[in-house]
């Protein structure tokens, strides 16, 4: 698998109402090739709505999502999307879930995808026998193997146990650094924002009212910055800035 040369996207003035709810309301966001974004925010506030509209599952309603090098269908092509669910068929091997829609000779492409995902092993097994972040490697195989350009993340572990979520943390940036692709994910938990992205962007009343690069080195731990960065977030999300508390007090 060769190393793909990702492209920009520009969110200009994006709104998305459902009916007479305005969720997105004039968002404006630069994303740079090969740039990991995460997108926070809290509940309900349109997160994984965003996440469609740059999928192109869903039509902007005013404003436009503009990438600079490719079509609509070429930008469809080279992003692929992996959510919560890994949503594999339980009749196929993980292997033939991997190489999915894909002819020719597409298996030494598939045992190529799993081997990034640390799961080369489990190749002819079938996915009822997988833990779940077992499962969610071989959904990332799967998107790995269309080689994208844009990978686009909703909420892909949040059903994971602690260790294994670190453990998927630690695999998605290592892949990201190999390959160069652009990341979005979107994610409830600040300290995975934190630990994995180089921007986090917080998404409030339809607007970006945070966006913080966070310039620290990989592979992330506990670090205190990651602690302090998170409270940041935190606070803002709370609507408790600091010399508000300490003007209280
Ligand atoms: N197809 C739709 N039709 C009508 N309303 C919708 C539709 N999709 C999303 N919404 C509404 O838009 C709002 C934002 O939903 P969205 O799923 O984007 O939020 P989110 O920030 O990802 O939430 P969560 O963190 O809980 O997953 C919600 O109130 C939701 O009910």
């Amino acid at each position: 698998m060769s190393t793909q040369q990702a492209y920009p996207l520009r969110l200009v003035n994006v709104h998305k109402a459902f009916g007479p709810r305005h969720i997105i309301q004039g968002i404006h966001l630069d994303i740079a090739a090969g740039e990991f974004v995460a997108i926070v925010g809290r509940s309900g506030c349109g997160k994984s709505t965003l996440l469609r509209l740059l999928a192109q599952l869903d039509e902007v309603s005013e404003g436009q999502i503009v990438s600079f090098e490719h079509s609509d269908v070429e930008r469809q092509a080279a992003t692929r999307l992996m959510f919560q669910d890994a949503r594999l068929l339980p009749w196929k091997s993980v292997l033939e879930n991997v190489g999915l829609g894909l002819d020719g000779d597409w298996k030494p492409r598939a045992y190529k995808a799993l081997a990034d995902v640390g799961l080369a092993e489990r190749a002819h097994d079938w996915p009822s026998s997988l833990s779940g972040g077992q499962k969610q490697r071989v959904a990332l195989a799967r998107a790995l193997i269309h080689q994208p350009k844009v990978l686009l993340l909703d909420e892909p572990l949040g059903a994971l146990d602690a260790l294994t979520r670190l453990e998927m943390q630690q695999l998605i940036t290592k892949l990201w650094q190999q390959y160069g692709f652009t990341v979005v994910l979107v994610t409830h938990d600040i300290n995975e924002a934190v630990l994995t992205a180089e921007r986090v962007v917080l998404i409030e009343q339809g607007h970006v009212d945070l966006d913080i690069p966070i310039r620290l080195p990989y592979p992330r731990t506990q670090l205190t910055e990651v602690a302090h960065i998170e409270q940041r977030i935190l606070d803002r999300i709370l609507n408790l800035p600091k010399y508000e508390v300490e003007y209280a007090i």
